[in-house]
């Protein structure tokens, strides 16, 4: 598994904001929306393409285009939603997924509740949006889902992330074709696994505290 974090002055400060507690919902969405554009353009670097014939109005040359099949977009329900505009803008032939997934309060263990994308994903690259890599237990066990389907290469995004989760990372996807791409690996977990010092619960900033 490969991290990159991507290191830029414009990243860093639409950060910044994102974090601020008095940032209301309006903002958080927008600078989500940014900051996602701005990662999605260092996680695509290894994007596949292939080399097309083209005739500008002067003359024949060649040039690159996406090569199929397309790359699949997964964003984790439900606050990769907020990423997935912002990805899509920069990818805008891409299929895109949908996996729903929720982390129990006390025991931090992540289930899957919803799953809609394709069974064959067979020599496919993959993007994976989610805003937070805590201790890791989601992304695992999406990547996982990913793989097993036949993904052979996947990138996660995530706005944060703490050591933990990458080392959870690490250790379970040893070896595998995965790279994350993030804006910040931060200090630590706290004790109710929210990332320190994080920007709080990434769902409730960009959509309002969830019940059930
Ligand atoms: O790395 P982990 O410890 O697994 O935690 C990270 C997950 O927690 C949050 O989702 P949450 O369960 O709050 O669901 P939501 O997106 O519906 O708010 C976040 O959006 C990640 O998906
Ligand atoms: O800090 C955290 C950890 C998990 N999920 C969040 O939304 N925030
Ligand atoms: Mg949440």
């Amino acid at each position: 598994m490969r991290i990159h974090v991507v290191d830029h002055p414009l990243v860093a400060h639409k950060l910044t904001t994102l974090r601020d507690r008095r940032t209301d919902s309006p903002t958080f969405r927008r600078l989500a929306d940014e900051l996602v554009t701005l990662l999605a353009y260092e996680a695509t670097r290894d994007v596949r393409t292939a080399v097309v014939g083209i005739e500008t109005p002067v003359a024949p040359t060649t040039g690159v285009r996406l090569s199929h099949p397309r790359p699949l977009v997964v964003p984790i329900l439900r606050a990769g939603l907020g990423m997935l505009d912002g990805m899509v803008r920069l990818l805008p032939t891409a299929e895109v997924g949908f996996l729903g997934m929720v982390r129990n309060e006390e025991t931090l263990e992540a289930s899957t509740y919803a799953t809609r994308m394709p069974d064959d994903l067979s020599g496919r690259q993959v993007y994976v949006l989610d805003p937070m890599l805590a201790t890791g237990g989601t992304l695992v066990a999406a990547i996982d889902l990913l793989i097993q389907r036949g993904a052979d290469d996947v990138t996660a995004i995530c706005l944060l992330a703490a050591p933990e989760g990458v080392a959870l990372m690490e250790r379970e996807l040893a070896g595998k074709p995965v790279t994350v791409v993030t804006a910040s690996v931060d200090e630590r977990l706290d004790e109710n696994g929210y990332i320190v010092p994080g920007l709080g619960d990434a769902g409730d900033r960009l959509y309002g505290a969830a019940e059930g």
